[in-house]
């Protein structure tokens, strides 16, 4: 199916799609070819993650350069980047979304966050909560203007930062440096239109995207519209990473959905996080770990039964520019 055919299809309700040609990670029946991972003389472990030696790492045959590793997250260490991203990322001076609210009414803190745990009855609550759609982090996004600009550069947290260079060199882009963020946050039944990513710098560096909570299906096709589209099903935990011809391939998420509704054989993702059987609170000193409280906890394990977040990582600058920016400082 082309891009755009594909994309309603998988979008539409009723009825809904059929699940049969959805690329399933891991299943040897797909073009999923295994990728070995570059371990040579180098700590395999990172903590919220299984020992890299262990990982399920595929290429996509189809889409060269299209990289899925299936869930190489712990329990807990699913848990720890979903509060992450639900209780710091879209803190200030982060954007959100909801900016203008923001600045308003919680000059330091995370609007959202604080607002949501003020409300007493579900429907509300839940209503408020799918206001959030995106935090961005290190530079900032300029959506308006698509671009990323010096002027609006937040620091990059630096346990992801660290997460982000540990896959990288995994698959062997040891010189990946995260640099901007976008973290998307899909209620359920929510979509995310077709298009590239073409305001960075460097087309050439990896874009990660960190899939937790509720499922979707993620659609790639080529460098144009009229190009024909595969549909990769990304549960939660799940990594894909566009790097070579796919990383300026047109992609796009037109389901996310409850995990109830995949098909009988399918892991559900509630299997990979189980909420309230094991905390997040992991015991590393390098990822500055804050201890999350059992209110906290409940209200996190609410939000993520109802959507999907995605953690999109982009190095923007080229080397070159690194290194400038390097021996500036230095000097
Ligand atoms: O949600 C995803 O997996 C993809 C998000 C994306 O393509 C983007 O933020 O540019
Ligand atoms: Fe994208």
């Amino acid at each position: 199916m082309m891009f755009q055919s594909a994309f309603k299809y998988y979008k539409s309700r009723k009825p809904p799609p059929s699940f049969n040609d959805v690329l399933i990670v891991g299943d040897c029946n797909y073009p999923f070819k295994v990728v070995e991972p570059n371990l040579l003389n180098r700590p395999c472990v990172f903590p919220s993650l299984q020992p890299a030696q262990e990982w399920k790492m595929y290429e996509v045959t189809t889409h060269p350069g299209l990289f899925v590793i299936a869930n190489p997250f712990t329990m807990a260490g699913q848990r720890y980047w979903m509060a992450a991203s639900l209780l710091d990322y879209p803190a200030q001076p982060n954007t959100t979304n909801l900016a203008a609210k923001q600045i308003a009414s919680f000059p330091h803190g995370n609007f959202w966050w604080e607002k949501l745990q003020s409300f007493t009855e579900p429907m509300q609550r839940r209503k408020f909560a799918n206001t959030l759609r995106w935090s961005t982090l290190g530079y900032q996004y300029d959506w308006s203007n698509k671009i990323y600009t010096e002027t609006r550069k937040e620091s990059f947290p630096a346990g992801l930062a660290g997460l982000l260079r540990f896959f990288a060199t995994v698959l062997g882009y040891e010189r990946f440096s995260p640099e901007a963020a976008i973290v998307n946050y899909y209620p359920i039944g929510t979509t995310l239109a077709g298009h590239t990513d073409h305001s960075e710098d460097d087309l050439t560096a990896p874009l990660f995207s960190l899939s937790f909570g509720q499922p979707a299906v993620f659609l790639i096709g080529g460098t144009s519209r009229d190009e024909p589209a595969d549909a990769i099903l990304l549960r939660s935990g799940d990594v894909l990473v566009m790097t070579g011809a796919s990383r300026q391939c047109y992609h796009a998420v037109p389901r996310v959905f409850y995990d109830t509704e995949l098909p009988e054989g399918l892991e559900k993702c509630i299997d990979r996080w189980q909420p309230s059987n094991q905390s997040g609170n992991l015991d590393c000193s390098s990822m500055q770990m804050e201890n999350r409280s059992e209110a906290e906890w409940s209200l996190i394990d609410e939000c993520i039964q109802h959507r999907r977040i995605n953690i999109n990582v982009r190095q923007v600058l080229k080397e070159k520019q690194l290194t400038l920016k390097c021996s500036d400082t230095e000097n």
